[in-house]
C-alpha cells in the first residue's frame, strides 16, 4: 500500500490515461473566478460560467526533502478575450530547486523568468522534455485547441511562491493572433 509516511513507503506504480488518473494524492482544481486576476482583461461570460481552467493530480508524496513530487496537469483550451488560458505560475519557495516537464498531449509554452529579469518561453508538447532550472519562475500557457496535458516532477520540499509572481507578473502575455500567437509586453 501507498503511505504518505516516507518510512513506510514501498515502490509503487500508478496509471494514467486521457480518461482517468489513479493518483491518490491531492486534486487541485482552478476555476476561472479563482484565477481571473492573472489575465489582462475579464470576460463576463467566463465569470458567469466559471469553467475549470486547469486541474492538477499530485502523486501521494510527502512534501519533504528527499522525496520527488510528481503530477499530471490538464490545462484546458480557451482564451480570455484572446489571451490564452494559463496557470498562475510560481517560483519555488526553496529557490534552488529545479523541475522537469514531459509533454503528453496538446501544445503549449512555458514562460520562465528570473528575479534578475531574464525571460524565456519554451515549447511543451508530446515528445518534449522541458528542464526548468533552479531560480526560474514558470507558468504554462495552452496555445492549442485541445487540452494540454503534461507530467512534471520536482523536489517535494520545493514549495510554491505565488506572491512574487502576483506582484511582478510575467514579462510577456500570450495572445491568439491572426497568424498564430502574439507576445505582448505586460
Ligand atoms: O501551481 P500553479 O502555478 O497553479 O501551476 C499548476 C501546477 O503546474 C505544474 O504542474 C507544477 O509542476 C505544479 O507544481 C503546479 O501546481
Ligand atoms: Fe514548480
Amino acid at each position: 500500500m501507498i503511505s504518505k509516511e516516507g518510512k513506510d513507503m514501498k515502490p509503487f506504480v500508478v496509471n494514467f490515461s486521457d480518461i482517468g488518473i489513479d493518483f491518490k494524492g491531492n486534486h487541485i482544481v482552478r476555476k476561472y473566478n479563482d484565477i481571473k486576476h492573472i489575465f489582462k482583461t475579464t470576460d463576463p461570460t467566463l465569470e458567469r460560467e466559471n469553467p475549470v481552467i486547469y486541474e492538477v493530480f499530485e502523486g501521494p508524496i510527502q512534501e519533504k526533502e528527499g522525496e520527488l513530487m510528481f503530477l499530471i496537469t490538464i490545462l484546458y483550451p480557451g482564451t480570455v478575450n484572446g489571451e490564452f488560458f494559463m496557470t498562475k505560475g510560481h517560483y519555488h519557495t526553496v529557490e534552488n530547486t529545479a523541475e522537469v516537464y514531459l509533454g503528453l498531449r496538446g501544445k503549449g509554452l512555458i514562460l520562465c523568468q528570473t528575479k534578475k529579469g531574464e525571460f524565456e518561453a519554451v515549447e511543451i508538447g508530446p515528445n518534449k522534455v522541458v528542464y526548468i532550472p533552479p531560480f526560474w519562475a514558470h507558468r504554462t500557457v495552452n496555445i492549442s485547441d485541445e487540452p494540454l496535458i503534461f507530467f512534471a516532477v520536482y523536489p517535494a520540499h520545493a514549495g510554491h511562491d505565488y506572491e512574487t509572481v502576483e506582484k511582478e507578473g510575467f514579462k510577456k502575455r500570450i495572445f491568439r493572433g491572426d497568424n498564430g500567437i502574439l507576445f505582448v509586453e505586460q
